[in-house]
C-alpha cells in the first residue's frame, strides 16, 4: 500500500471513528431524556435505522424474578406478526435460560446469529424457529444490564444476510449501557406512576369511606335515645337486650317511622361489636343493578362505570353489624347472593375471583309483611327463615299512645334548642289533638310536625297544630280538634250506663257482666283499666 493510499485509509478510519463517536454521543443524549416506552421506541427506531437496514427490533424487560423476559416494545413492522405463535410469544414470559438470551447476558457483548447456520440445532427455542420461518436471516441479541442488575434484552432482526457488520456490533455495544439505564428509568417511572395511581385510588376510597363514616357518626348521635315507656316499647327493650349480646340475625318489623333503625342501632350499640360502626344499606334507594356492588364491592373494570376497585358494605361491616334497611325491596336475584353470603360467611366482589371471609352480623328491617311477600313469590322463603330467627315487632304509634306525650316533650326540647327558640310546652288542646291523631307516619311524622310547629310559633307555648292535610281530610281535622271520643271513652260510658242500670251489681244474675255477655272477671279488669270505680256510679 502506497503512503498516499495508507493515508486515505487512515483518514477514512478516523472519519468512521468520529462518525461512530458522534452517533454514540447523540444516541446517549437521546436515551438520557427518555421517560416513556413510546419515546424509547421512537429514539431506537430512528437511530438504529440510521446505522443499518433491518426488518424490526424487539425490546423486552427482565421480569421481577429475574428469570424471564416480557415484551416491552413490539415493533409494528415485525415480520413475526403473522406467525401463529406470535401472540403467545409476546403475551407470555419467556425464560432467559434458553441458550440464547442467557448467552447474550453472559458474554456482555452483542451476539450475532446467522439463522441459516443454526436452524438445524436440536435445542433451538421456539422464538428462533418463529423468526426463521418468518424470513429472518440475522438476529443480534444485546443483553442490557444496569451494574449487576439485568434490565432488558434488545433483539434486532434483518431479512438479508450480512447486514450487521463488526462496526455495528461495536456501536450497539457502545449504546447498550445507556439503553440499559433508559430501560431502568422507564421501569422505575412506570412503577412510580403505578404507585401514584394506587395511592390516588386509595385516597379516593378513603375519602368515600370517611364521608360515609362521618354521616354514620352524625346519624348515630341523632339516634342515641329511644324515648317511650309504653308496655309495647318495654317489650321491645326486653327483646333488644336479650338478642344484643349474641351474633344472631335480627329482623325488625314495623310501619314506616316507628323507629326500626333506632332499634337496630340500639342492638348494635349494646353488642360486643359496638367498637366498630354499624354499616347501613338501604335496599330501596339504590337501583337494583347497583345494590350488588354496594353490598359486595367490585373490581376495577367489572362493569361499565367501575373505574376503580370498590370495597362493598359487607367488607366494610366486617366484625361489625350490617343494617339492611327495607330488605323487602331487595331484588330476587340478589336475595340468593345475600343468602349465600350469610350461609357461607364469605363474599366475592363483582368481577372478582377471590373469596373474602367476613364476620358480619345482619340486622334487617322492613315495613312490608314479609310472610305475604313470600307467599306472593316476591321474597325467597329460605332467606326469610334465615333472617326471621329473631323477629322484633315495633307497634305503630297509634297503638302506644302513652308514648306520645314523652316523645312530644323530647322533640320539643330537641328542636326548640336547634331553632334557638324558647318554646316550653303545648296547650292542653294541642296535647289532646296529638293524642288523638292516627299518626300514619308514626314517630317520624310526630317529630316533623313538632319541628314545623316550633318554626311557625312566636309564642312560648305551641297552641296551633299543622296536622297534615287537616283541611282536606274531614276525619283528620275532626281528630285534630281533639273534640271526639275514643273507644275507651265509649266503652267507659257504656259500662257505667249498664252498671247504673244494674244498680252497681257486677257479677251474678241481674248483674252488668250478664247484661254485657262477658265474664265478670273480664268486666272487673275492664273497669280497673278504664278507671271505673263503684263510687262513680249514680245513686
Ligand atoms: N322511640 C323513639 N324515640 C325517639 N326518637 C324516635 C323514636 N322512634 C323513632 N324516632 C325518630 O323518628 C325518626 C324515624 O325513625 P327510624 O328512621 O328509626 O324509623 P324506621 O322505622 O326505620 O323508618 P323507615 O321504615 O321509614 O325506614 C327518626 O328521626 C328517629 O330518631
Amino acid at each position: 500500500m502506497s503512503n498516499a493510499v495508507a493515508n486515505i485509509v487512515a483518514d477514512e478510519k478516523i472519519r468512521e471513528k468520529d462518525n461512530e463517536k458522534s452517533i454514540l454521543l447523540s444516541m446517549s443524549n437521546d436515551l438520557a431524556g427518555v421517560r416513556m416506552t413510546t419515546d424509547l421506541y421512537k429514539v431506537l427506531d430512528q437511530r438504529l435505522r440510521s446505522l443499518f437496514s433491518y426488518s424490526h427490533f424487539m425490546l423486552a424487560r427482565v421480569t421481577e424474578d429475574g428469570n424471564s423476559l416480557s415484551a416491552m416494545i413490539l415493533d409494528p413492522r415485525s415480520k413475526n406478526k403473522i406467525h401463529p405463535d406470535y401472540q403467545d410469544f409476546v403475551s407470555t414470559k419467556i425464560p432467559i435460560n434458553d441458550g440464547f438470551f442467557n448467552v447474550a447476558f453472559e458474554t456482555g457483548r452483542p451476539v450475532l446469529y446467522h439463522l441459516g447456520d443454526i436452524i438445524n440445532r436440536t435445542d433451538l427455542p421456539g422464538h428462533v424457529r418463529m423468526s426463521y420461518s418468518s424470513g429472518i436471516k440475522e438476529m443480534i441479541l444485546i443483553g442490557l444490564s444496569n451494574g449487576q442488575r439485568r434490565t432488558g434484552m434488545l433483539g434486532i432482526f434483518t431479512e438479508e444476510s450480512n447486514k450487521i457488520k463488526a462496526e455495528h456490533i461495536n456501536l450497539l455495544h457502545g449504546i447498550s449501557s445507556q439503553l440499559a439505564t433508559g430501560v431502568a428509568n422507564i421501569l422505575a417511572n412506570e412503577k412510580i406512576e403505578q404507585q401514584v395511581l394506587e395511592i390516588s385510588n386509595f385516597k379516593k376510597q378513603l375519602e368515600v369511606e370517611n364521608l360515609y363514616l362521618q354521616e354514620e357518626i352524625q346519624t348515630t348521635n341523632n339516634y342515641s335515645e329511644i324515648v317511650g315507656n309504653s308496655t309495647a316499647l318495654r317489650d321491645v327493650f326486653r327483646l333488644v337486650s336479650s338478642v344484643a349480646p349474641t351474633s344472631s340475625s335480627v329482623l325488625i318489623l314495623g310501619e314506616t317511622g316507628t323507629g326500626k333503625e333506632l332499634v337496630a342501632r340500639a342492638i348494635h350499640n349494646s353488642s360486643p361489636r359496638k367498637g366498630k360502626l354499624m354499616v347501613k344499606v338501604n335496599c330501596a334507594t339504590l337501583p337494583a343493578n347497583l345494590i350488588e356492588s354496594e353490598l359486595f364491592g367490585h373490581e376495577k373494570g367489572s362493569f361499565t362505570g367501575a373505574t376503580d376497585k370498590r370495597i362493598g358494605k359487607f367488607e366494610l361491616a366486617n366484625n361489625s353489624t350490617l343494617f339492611l334497611d327495607e330488605i323487602g325491596e331487595m331484588p330476587l336475584e340478589l336475595q340468593v347472593k345475600l343468602l349465600r353470603a350469610l350461609q357461607e360467611k364469605e363474599i366475592e366482589r363483582v368481577g372478582g375471583r377471590t373469596v373474602i371471609k367476613t364476620d358480619v352480623r345482619i340486622i334487617a328491617a322492613t315495613n312490608r309483611d314479609l310472610e305475604k311477600e313470600v307467599s306472593l313469590g316476591n321474597f325467597r322463603s329460605d332467606l326469610f327463615f334465615r333472617l326471621n330467627v329473631f323477629p322484633v315487632f315495633i307497634p305503630p304509634l297509634r297503638e302506644r299512645r302513652e308514648d306520645i306525650p314523652l316523645l312530644a316533650a323530647h322533640f320539643l326540647a330537641k328542636h326548640s334548642k336547634k331553632a334557638g327558640k324558647k318554646v316550653i310546652g303545648f296547650s292542653a288542646k294541642v296535647i289532646k289533638a296529638l293524642g288523638a291523631y292516627s299518626w300514619p307516619g308514626n314517630v317520624r311524622e310526630l317529630e316533623h310536625l313538632i319541628e314545623r310547629s316550633i318554626l311557625l310559633t312566636s309564642q312560648q307555648l305551641i297552641t296551633q297544630l299543622q296536622l297534615p292535610s287537616a283541611e282536606k281530610d274531614g276525619l283528620e281535622s275532626y281528630l285534630a280538634t281533639g273534640d271526639f271520643r275514643t273507644i275507651d271513652d265509649v266503652e267507659r260510658e257504656h259500662i257505667m250506663y249498664v252498671l247504673n242500670a244494674c244498680k252497681g251489681k257486677v257479677a251474678g244474675p241481674g248483674g252488668a257482666a250478664e247484661a254485657l255477655k262477658i265474664p265478670s272477671t273480664t268486666l272487673n279488669s275492664k273497669m280497673k283499666r278504664l278507671g271505673i270505680k263503684k263510687e262513680y256510679l249514680q245513686e
